[in-house]
């Protein structure tokens, strides 16, 4: 059974953590650097982005995370977690001291935070998911079902570089980007060899493929 570590330092982690158990891994809790030892792979859940970047950084866990997602640990980040394991934010929020937030990066990303606009824009939507068709149970050449996708203060990728397989898009004319014309398309789920992340939140729903997939990655199946 894969022991799959969850970033516990803030954030929606214990949804992430069941999820993982109903797919058949083993999740490990992660605040401190030694309980990176050993893991299979990584999620970081959604949450602030911010405050996850901050106590990472207290806690000491942000540099050997950096360097164990260099090395090829397998990470899925969602929301917050995509943010952090973005190269690049578009618009990264300052401290007091006009510091921007870091990020642990590995995917060759520009990713914009709060892009969907404020709390109260948060929304819903069925997704087409592209890897979702390769699980186990969807028929040869078939179609998975949507994803049904929940994006809180969500961020969205303005740009990948080449590598990165742009899983999930969303269309968001007309609800939350007046300046884009209609049928302009936000990419939310992207791969990048390990690395997995999505803009909305599988674990809160009671999805549980994104975190299969997940799983297939660190097995080697997907
Ligand atoms: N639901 C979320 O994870 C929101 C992410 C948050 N807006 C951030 O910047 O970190």
């Amino acid at each position: 059974m894969p022991k799959i570590g969850v970033l516990a330092l803030q954030g929606d982690f214990r949804e992430h953590a069941a999820a993982l158990a109903s797919g058949g891994a083993e999740p490990v809790v992660v605040r401190r650097p030694g309980e990176l030892a050993g893991l299979d792979g990584l999620v970081i859940p959604g949450g602030e982005s911010t405050a996850i970047d901050k106590l990472a950084r207290a806690f000491g866990v942000a540099d050997p995370l950096r360097r164990m997602i260099r090395e090829g640990l397998p990470v899925y980040g969602s929301c917050a977690g995509m943010i952090l394991l973005a190269d690049t934010v578009a618009d990264p929020a300052t401290d007091r001291a006009g510091n921007p937030q870091q990020t642990f990066g590995g995917i060759d990303m520009v990713v914009r935070r709060n892009a969907f606009g404020r709390q109260v824009d948060s929304f819903e939507t069925d997704l087409d998911f592209a890897e979702l068709d390769r699980l186990p149970g969807v028929p040869d050449g078939g179609r998975a079902d949507p994803v049904h996708a929940v994006f809180i203060r969500a961020p969205w990728v303005e740009g990948v570089g080449p590598g990165v397989e742009v899983l999930a898009s969303v269309e968001v004319a007309g609800r939350t980007d007046p300046g884009a014309g209609r049928g302009v398309a936000r990419i939310v789920a992207v791969r990048s060899g390990m690395l997995l992340a999505t803009s909305f939140h599988p674990e809160v729903t009671g999805e549980r493929r994104i975190h299969q997939l997940f799983i297939q990655m660190i097995r080697g199946e997907a």
